[in-house]
């Protein structure tokens, strides 16, 4: 009786622990398989301060929310919006590197990858 009643407690926090370990795993794997991916052309579409877009370092960011925030006056960000603007990000229009807390910010807006991230990772 005991033998039955110990292989039943197992049996059951088996099973309690699969369905836990099943119900983590599955959408982490799913979300990762349905990242949204961007091309440029995409991207380019956004390119006013109301609804703009820009990819940077192979990330795609929406950043039409961020702008009315940013500490410089939209005359400078807008020529980057809807563009491939690392360099932009990188320089901030005049040779200087944004912060590592502006670039921490940046994580907040960002709603994909873009395409063609895949090509420049092969070194093509
Ligand atoms: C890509 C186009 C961009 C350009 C040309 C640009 C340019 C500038 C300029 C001229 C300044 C003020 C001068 C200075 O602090 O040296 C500045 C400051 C700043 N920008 Fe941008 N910016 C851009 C994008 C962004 C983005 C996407 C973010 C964040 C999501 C951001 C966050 C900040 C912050 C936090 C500052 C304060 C100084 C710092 O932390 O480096 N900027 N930016």
């Amino acid at each position: 009786m005991k033998k039955t009643a110990f292989a039943a407690f197992v049996a059951f926090w088996s099973s309690v622990v699969t369905l836990l370990v099943t119900w983590t795993l599955v959408p982490a794997v799913t979300l990762a398989e349905e990242e949204p991916t961007f091309t440029l052309e995409e991207v380019a579409r956004h390119d006013r301060l109301e609804d703009c877009w820009m990819a940077i370092r192979g990330e795609v960011y929406d950043l039409t929310d961020y702008l009315p925030h940013h500490p410089a006056p939209p005359a400078v960000i807008l020529p980057w919006c809807g563009r491939e603007a690392t360099e932009g990000m990188t320089t901030k229009g005049y040779g200087r590197d944004h912060s590592p807390a502006a670039w921490g910010q940046l994580e907040r807006y960002r709603i994909g990858v873009l395409e063609s991230a895949a090509d420049t990772s092969t070194g093509q």
